[in-house]
């Protein structure tokens, strides 16, 4: 081992962090005494806070550059030499020398794809490992396979690096990759953000590291356009989000917003849990027109004959609503005026609130005909004795009666999406019977489900916002504000010296640049959010990006959702069909895109297995041929020896208690996945353990059911009784441990299962 290489490298690693130091201290110190700044002055504050936000997220993103910063070394044919690291750093000299470049950079790429046959111009790549800031190894390729000189570094194994990434212990939360992302992954990762791309893959193929990178990616080369949008990543969980948290934040991005469709209508909380079988009845795409059908029927017709219009048998009686008024007696709404008011309003295409003042509008107008026929009728059959102001004062009279409004809401009732949604479930229509009995619920039970999210979107969408009031509001308080920066601009004006004359001092004030209305309104903006928080607080928020992981889950009903969150349909979807568990999940990429973009999307596919050895891999693959016979499982990239055992007993707590003591690993993760409904009993058995909705996935010993479980990885998993798990679930529960496999059980086991583990 050449120790000089080693010397060297240290020197410019140790070099590279008093450079990190420094710039990190210019940054907290520009904060620091930004903030002590009195700011008085709109401008003042403006840039203040322009100049605070810019730096926390410089900052923010020097912070993440702590742990290895710096991992790679490309050193070119042509005598270009680049190290490579988390985050961009340059020199402080006069032409801003890099002295690391970002890994997203196109010039590294070479050391995610170059090799002995395609080098792309490399001599050699360095891996370059440390801890802290001390270099603990480094692993040269040679790609100039001419190339005689030798550094001592050259790997036996050039996968080294790799392979001690993937053999390391789990701590409960996910890691960045970015020092070994394969090729394959690359690709993916840096593919161009237009369009729908859908990456599948096997579990452990990383398709998960590959979404986070590809979010990283793409937030560094479209950067203008991303920051403004916002990227949104969608996973099924809580706890699974909590578990890929730290990614992106470690690469440096925190403009992202993580969430789970359940959580994707500002101001509701999904909390309640659905019974078997209701989830995918509300997840059917053809729930959006059975809402749409709901909504029709709130615009109703008067249905009932008012008493005593029959008496006249000339005229056949109509059915109306009476309006009693306080000043003209009874007045009627009848069918044929409301048919027409509802005729003209629907014909708008406006959704429901937003179409209910052209109703209101129509049956108004109707109603001040009837009463001005009524009220300046000539006893001797001439024309109408009123004129048309007597008229229009009519009309005011009608507009502003309490008892005309009363009537229009019975016909054409303002709604809410929660209220849509509540009234429907407790009396669900236009399904059958069966259906109707899965999702019923009555209206005095408050809560919702994560299914339900996606029917109060839709709900949202068919009825729209009357937000004229808000929006009247906000115009009185922008006019406001311009009237205040304009105050503002008009005493810098009257303040200014004759020596602004004077060329020689010539420099722009503020009102020489911005007008009164502009400084309102980037005094409005500096006040404002990120994206990623202004997106989370509204409904109607188009992203620049969505990235949907375990994209086999979602039901119809919640990719209508999240197409309406991505008018550009620049997506990326990241799924493995075969462990679709969930009930509504809709299996085919194919049938799910069809209805958005037709055939303009791309598939790839992940095939090497990173997590899971191949003596693991065989196990659950033989679950899955056994429903699948042609099912191709990813291929293990590496395997340890340990084969995967099972052990039958009478005493399942006591021999789990058994299995969790002797294999929990020193450092480490061990979980347990079982049927929910023995989670009370096997909780009791292991003290200590961390169970429940969202367990804490740092700590040492987590029990999950097998929906829990999905996206998430373990050194050492015991699976409890299999029998009892569905086949898709159980594919997932095999395939979470990075080293050792084990199942508990007491009936007997799936057949396939049985042949394919060991008996303990
Ligand atoms: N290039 C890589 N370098 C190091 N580790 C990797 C690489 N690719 C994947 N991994 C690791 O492999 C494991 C599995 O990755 P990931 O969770 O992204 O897979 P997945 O395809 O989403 O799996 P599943 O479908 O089972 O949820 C993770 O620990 C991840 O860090």
């Amino acid at each position: 081992m050449s120790t000089e290489e080693f010397r060297n490298e240290q020197q410019f690693i140790t070099g590279l962090y008093a450079r990190l130091d420094d710039l990190r201290d210019q940054a907290e110190r520009a904060v620091r005494s930004a903030l002590a700044e009195p700011g008085s002055g709109l401008q003042a504050r403006l840039e203040r806070d322009v100049l605070v936000a810019e730096q926390s997220g410089l900052l923010s993103a020097l912070n993440s550059g702590e742990n290895g910063l710096c991992f790679g070394r490309l050193e070119f044919s042509d005598g270009r030499d680049h190290h490579i690291g988390r985050i961009g750093i340059r020199q402080d000299d006069p032409d801003r020398t890099p002295l690391v470049l970002d890994w997203r950079a196109e010039v590294a790429r070479p050391f995610y794809l170059a090799t002995g046959h395609t080098p792309m111009g490399l001599r050699r790549r360095r891996h370059i490992t440390t801890r802290g800031r001390e270099v603990t190894a480094l692993h040269d390729e040679i790609l100039d396979l001419t190339d005689t000189e030798r550094t001592g570094h050259e790997g036996a194994d050039a996968d080294a690096v790799l392979l001690a990434a993937l053999d390391a212990a789990r701590t409960g939360r996910m890691h960045d990759i970015v020092q070994t992302i394969q090729a394959e992954q690359d690709r993916i990762i840096r593919s161009p953000h237009a369009g729908v791309l859908v990456v599948e893959g096997g579990p452990g193929t990383g398709k998960t590291a590959v979404a986070l990178h590809r979010a990283a990616y793409l937030l560094y080369a479209y950067r203008e356009l991303l920051a403004k949008r916002g990227v949104l990543i969608v996973g099924p969980n809580p706890a699974f989000l909590g578990y890929i948290g730290e990614v992106l934040p470690a690469l440096g991005e925190t403009g992202v917003l993580l969430a789970t469709v359940g959580e994707l209508f500002p101001g509701v909380h999904a909390t309640r849990a659905d019974r078997p079988g209701a989830a995918a009845v509300k997840g059917r795409a053809a729930m959006a027109d059975v809402l749409a059908r709901v909504v029709g029927d709130r615009q109703a017709l008067p249905e009932n004959v008012p008493a005593g219009s029959g008496e006249d048998s000339s005229v056949v009686p109509e059915p109306a609503l009476e309006i009693d008024h306080d000043d003209y007696g009874t007045l009627l709404l009848d069918r044929t005026m409301a048919h027409e008011a509802r005729d003209r309003a629907r014909a708008t295409g406006l959704p429901h609130n937003l179409a209910r003042p052209y109703f209101a509008f129509r049956v108004i107008d109707a109603l001040t005909e009837q009463l001005a026929d009524r009220l300046g009728a000539d006893p001797y059959g001439g024309p109408n004795l009123l004129g048309p102001d007597d008229i229009a004062q009519l009309g005011k009279e009608i507009a502003t009666s309490a008892e005309v409004h009363a009537a229009i809401d019975t016909l054409w009732p303002p709604l809410t999406p929660e209220q849509l949604v509540t009234d429907f479930l407790a009396d669900p229509t236009y399904l059958d019977a069966a259906d109707a009995e899965l999702i019923r619920r009555p209206a005095t039970e408050t809560g919702w489900t994560a299914a339900d999210i996606p029917l109060l979107d839709e709900a949202a969408e068919l009825l729209g916002e009357d937000d004229s009031a808000r929006r009247a509001a906000e115009e009185r308080e922008r006019l406001e504000r311009i009237a205040y920066a304009q105050g503002v601009l008009d005493l810098s004006q009257g303040s200014e010296s004759y020596e602004f004359e004077d060329a020689e001092n010539e420099y722009l004030a503020a009102h020489d640049i911005i007008d009164a209305e502009r400084m309102a309104e980037r005094h409005e903006e500096a006040d404002h959010r990120s994206a990623a928080e202004r997106a989370a607080a509204d409904r109607t928020w188009a992203f620049g990006h969505v990235i949907v992981d375990e994209a086999q889950e979602l039901s119809a009903m919640a990719w209508r959702l999240l197409m309406r969150r991505c008018p550009t349909r620049s997506m990326t979807l990241v799924g493995d069909p075969a462990q679709t568990g969930d009930e509504a999940g809709c299996g085919s990429w194919k049938r799910i895109l069809a209805p958005y973009v037709g055939n303009r999307w791309e598939l790839v596919r992940l095939g090497v297995n990173y997590r899971t050895p191949a003596e693991i891999m065989d196990v659950a693959s033989a679950v899955l041929r056994a429903r699948h016979p042609g099912f191709e499982p990813p291929r293990s990239v590496r395997s340890t020896g340990v084969r995967p055992w099972s052990r039958a007993t009478d005493d399942l707590p006591a021999a789990l208690a058994e299995a969790v003591r002797t294999g929990t690993p020193q450092e480490g993760r061990l979980a347990v996945i079982a049927p929910r409904p023995l989670h009370e009993a096997l909780t009791a058995a292991l003290p200590g353990v961390r169970a429940g909705a969202e367990p804490d996935l740092t700590h040492a010993v987590v029990l999950l059911d097998p929906r829990q479980a999905k996206g998430l990885e373990f050194d050492t998993v015991l699976v409890v009784e299999p029998a009892d798990i569905a086949p898709s679930d159980l594919y997932v529960a095999l395939t979470r441990a990075t080293q050792s496999l084990g199942v508990l059980h007491t009936g007997p086991l799936p057949e396939e299962l049985g042949e394919a583990l060991v008996s303990r």
